[in-house]
């Protein structure tokens, strides 16, 4: 994979409040892939998400398209990465469609009611894509906790970034949207970005990912196919559960069954 890889890490450790959370990580991963980044709570999801993306600051090496991202300017990096944070939805009361617009500033779209027609394509691509083009005129505020996630999403797409990092995207959306969403993810990694997705949800990570990171106690405890990397062993002794496992349609599907 390194041969391709989009976006590598190597010995990467975060301390916070003099604490190390995130211990000598490195990864290497390649576009066209959607990297499921699972882990128990307090594992070190969301802080590994943020040292990728340079919001947090980290030691050891960072590339991108073999650029370090510490030599990234600002914009460069906003162009690079498509984010979205765990939890976040807009409360602003702005139209959801110039909400979606700000995936755009990045590109110089600084005004959502001056757009050029190539960011009014982006953003149009983006809110048909997390099917919210019948609230566009809606104020955001006015819209359900599960709709403000896919507003929040479809923000993050309209960058059309080469790499999405989505800290649990899928979570407060009911079963339809989970599935639509990761649907939605997988098609985006499949015209050629990298999309890494926090998630809780082992079956979604199974049945959707192409590689799936398991983090424990803040290190990689394994990475691979979700055959390998949600093996029998690895669930129990990550998760502490064990895993009903079946096919369907030919997909995997695996149901968090029982403590261990
Ligand atoms: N600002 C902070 N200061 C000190 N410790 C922090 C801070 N933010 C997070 N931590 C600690 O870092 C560890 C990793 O947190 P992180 O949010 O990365 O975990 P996570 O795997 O994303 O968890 P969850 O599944 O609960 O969202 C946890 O032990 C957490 O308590």
């Amino acid at each position: 994979m390194s041969d391709q890889a989009l976006l590598t890490a190597s010995n990467l450790s975060v301390t916070l409040s003099g604490r190390e959370v995130l211990h000598d990580v490195s990864l290497s991963l390649s576009a066209r892939h959607l990297v499921a980044l699972v882990g128990p709570n307090g594992a070190g999801k969301t802080t590994l998400l943020r040292a990728l993306a340079g919001l947090q600051s980290s030691t050891g090496a960072i590339h991108v398209a073999g650029d370090t991202l510490a030599s990234l300017p600002l914009r460069e990096r906003a162009k690079r990465f498509g984010y979205l944070p765990q939890g976040h939805v807009v409360h602003w009361p702005l139209d959801v469609k110039d909400v979606v617009a700000l995936g755009r500033y990045p590109h110089g779209a600084t005004d959502p009611a001056r757009l050029t027609s190539s960011d009014k394509a982006a953003v149009e691509r983006a809110m048909q894509a997390t099917d919210i083009v019948a609230f566009a005129d809606r104020r955001v505020t006015e819209l359900s906790g599960g709709e403000r996630s896919r507003v929040a999403l479809a923000r993050v797409l309209a960058v059309e970034a080469p790499i999405v990092l989505a800290d649990e995207p899928t979570a407060s959306l009911d079963p339809r949207y989970q599935i639509d969403v990761m649907k939605n993810l997988r098609d985006v990694a499949n015209s050629g970005v990298l999309v890494i997705v926090v998630t809780h949800d082992l079956g979604l990570a199974a049945r959707f990912a192409d590689t799936v990171l398991v983090m424990s106690e803040g290190r990689l405890a394994a990475q691979g196919s979700p055959q390998q990397a949600l093996s029998d062993d690895i669930v129990a002794n990550v998760f502490r559960i064990s895993a009903y496992r079946a096919e369907h349609r030919n997909e995997t599907i695996i149901l968090p069954w029982a403590g261990v």
